[in-house]
């Protein structure tokens, strides 16, 4: 059976009477990639706010490897190896893309910097890029930026929200291999609303609808779950 690095239970939070998160439970498998979907407000931000420790749960427990890390600050987070990347752009773009990953990097305490950049730079297919200003990348290419960020500390579990965001359809065959090259040495949560990418790349998929969990399961019995399809899929989606 495989092992669960990473086990969510009963959390919640509210904003005023907003149950942003209602009682979400969640298990990521190790060495999985797990998406998580939902309509527009359904509290997937959120929840992985609670995860990476942005934010405080008003109830419920989040352990990480065996470990109950619900009160534990974001740092320290990533210091026992939860990596994210976030909707909103994090990369400083009047610094070079090796200056990005080298920031990154460094917060490793890595000693041979400049190795350690360029391995960083190549698992995101971005080494011949490193001494262009990261503002005059591509928006894919900054996101793949992003991404190589995260890895630079050897997260064993990222965070993926919405990375395929602004790609250009040749951009995620690409973003999609990178990410398939992740597992099983990184487990995987990924926020995407692109379906396709969805179906391509999840081996387990959870659903959430105002802040609770819908459907969890393989992405055939997610395509065939009707309260999915009512919710959220559409008809036009549903056994495609
Ligand atoms: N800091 C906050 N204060 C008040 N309400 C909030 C706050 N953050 C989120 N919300 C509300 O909580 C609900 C869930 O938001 P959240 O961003 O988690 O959803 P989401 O599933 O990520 O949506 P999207 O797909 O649009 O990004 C929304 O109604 C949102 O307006």
């Amino acid at each position: 059976m495989a092992s669960v690095i990473l086990q969510a239970e009963g959390l919640k939070r509210h904003f005023g009477g907003l149950k942003a998160v209602d009682g979400v439970d969640l298990a990521l498998n190790a060495g999985e990639i797990h998406a998580l979907i939902g309509p527009n407000g359904a509290g997937k931000t959120t929840l992985v706010s609670l995860l990476s420790g942005r934010q405080v749960p008003d109830a419920g427990a989040i352990r990480f490897d065996g470990t109950d890390i619900t009160r534990l600050p974001a740092h320290e987070r990533v210091r026992r190896g939860i990596g994210y990347t976030f909707q909103i752009t994090a990369i400083y773009a009047g610094l070079s893309v090796f200056d990005n990953l080298a920031l990154a990097v460094q917060r490793g305490h890595t000693r041979d910097l400049s190795r350690a950049v360029t391995e960083a730079a190549a698992r995101v297919g971005l080494e011949d890029l490193l001494p262009q200003i990261a503002g005059t990348l591509s928006y894919g290419h900054q996101r793949l930026l992003e991404i190589g960020m995260g890895l630079a500390l050897h997260p064993r579990l990222l965070i993926l929200d919405e990375p395929t965001q602004g790609f250009a359809a040749g951009e995620i065959e690409g973003f999609m291999a990178l990410v398939r090259g992740l597992v099983p040495a990184t487990t995987v949560l990924l926020i995407e609303h692109n379906m396709d990418v969805v179906m391509a790349l999840a081996e387990r998929i959870t659903v959430l609808d105002q802040g609770r969990v819908l459907a969890s399961g393989l992405p055939a019995e997610i395509r065939a779950n009707r309260a999915v399809q009512d919710a959220y899929l559409g008809g036009s989606h549903a056994g495609d």
